[in-house]
């Protein structure tokens, strides 16, 4: 990891800024391309180029399991991680569905599932079998933390090494919004409240148990909050760190990386708390319905591409902004300048 971390640099400020006086000479009125606009200003930031490319794209989810699963936090068994890791190996999961929309190839990474897999399209990284209950005791030690991160940086280097010009990274982990839910209110200093979410679909009488146990963790565990590693130990998951090394390692890579919902922007956070160069590289696919969201969303001065309604996860949010990322390069890359097309570039006053 520190190898890596040691290698990020900030994004090219001058290359986004060649690209928005570019856009200024395109056949449009000047910014009337929105958010279009600021995307390829970002992406010539990331790239260092003027007319980059993101195809073609890259989805990684990383699964793991979660001890505090054990509170009945979710509407879910624990069970259900193994069986869509399963589902994802078939390519049955919305992921799926949404990565072949987009000609993105898939890996699927077993960083700490509790139960035995043997699935050969799934890599296999296991850090331990899940976490263990944050209630009782941390989550997992710094050592299987940092192991967990260097297995999201793994990931990408091996995305990055096929090809990838575009980055999309998802989970699945059964109650990883409530490991989420606490990392966030650690790192923000937010009510714990004001961050719990339904997650799969929990009733409000659920909802406020989960708030007690997340409360009772953080009492219980006094973490440092400005010791990212160590809150990722205390409460984090194995995914949701390997999903900080994969952000890591994207910027190191310079590679454009579309975060998704709720969970994937708490690791985020976490990325950006270990190396604030980080942000830069980070394109927000999506604002999940998951309240905490807009907490983490507000912590890094984010604004998502699309509002779709959904809390789902597995990178579904970010596939669904990625041809946001193509149009993006192609207004640049094949849009008529005002002179070539001989069209006035004067508004009449
Ligand atoms: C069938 C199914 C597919 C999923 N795909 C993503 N999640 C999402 O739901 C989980 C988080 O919610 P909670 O904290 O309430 O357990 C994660 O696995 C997340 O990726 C799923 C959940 C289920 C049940
Ligand atoms: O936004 C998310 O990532 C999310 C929300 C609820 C459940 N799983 C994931």
């Amino acid at each position: 990891m520190h190898a890596i971390v040691d290698h990020i640099q900030s994004v090219d400020f001058n290359a986004g800024e060649e690209t928005r006086r570019y856009l200024d000479t395109l056949t449009k009125p000047p910014g009337s391309l929105g958010a279009l606009e600021e995307l390829a200003i970002q992406l010539s930031a990331i790239t260092g180029e003027l007319k980059p490319s993101v195809t073609p794209p890259a989805v990684v989810v990383f699964a793991a399991d979660h001890g505090v699963a054990a509170e009945g936090v979710s509407a879910f068994p624990q069970a259900v991680t193994a069986q869509m890791v399963a589902n994802f190996a078939n390519g049955g999961a919305a992921i799926n569905v949404f990565a072949r929309q987009i000609d993105a190839q898939v890996e699927i990474v077993d960083v700490g599932v509790a139960s035995p897999l043997t699935l050969p399209e799934v890599t296999s990284a296991r850090v331990r079998h899940g976490t263990a209950n944050m209630v009782v005791e941390d989550a997992m030690q710094l050592d299987q933390a940092i192991a967990a991160i260097d297995v999201g940086i793994a990931a990408v280097n091996r995305a990055k090494r096929a090809g990838a010009k575009c980055l999309i990274v998802g989970e699945m982990g059964i109650a990883n919004t409530t490991a989420s839910s606490a990392m966030l209110a650690v790192l923000t200093g937010e009510s714990v409240a004001s961050v719990v979410g339904a997650g799969t679909g929990i009733n409000p009488q659920q909802q406020a148990h989960k708030v007690a146990v997340i409360e009772r963790a953080i009492a219980a565990r006094s973490a440092n909050a400005q010791a990212p590693l160590e809150v990722l130990g205390k409460f984090g998951g194995l995914e949701i760190a390997a999903m900080t090394g994969a952000y890591l390692a994207a910027a190191a890579q310079r590679l454009p990386t579309i975060v998704d919902g709720f969970i994937a922007t708490v690791a985020a956070l976490t990325a950006c708390r270990i190396s604030p160069a980080v942000r830069g590289y980070l394109i927000f696919g999506h604002r999940s319905q998951e309240p905490g969201h807009d907490v983490a969303l507000k912590a890094l001065e984010a604004k998502p591409l699309l509002d779709m309604g959904m809390r789902l996860g597995e990178g579904s949010g970010a596939a669904l902004a990625y041809p946001l990322l193509q149009a993006a390069t192609a207004m640049v890359a094949e849009m008529a300048t005002f002179t070539d097309a001989g069209v006035s570039d004067k508004a009449s006053s």
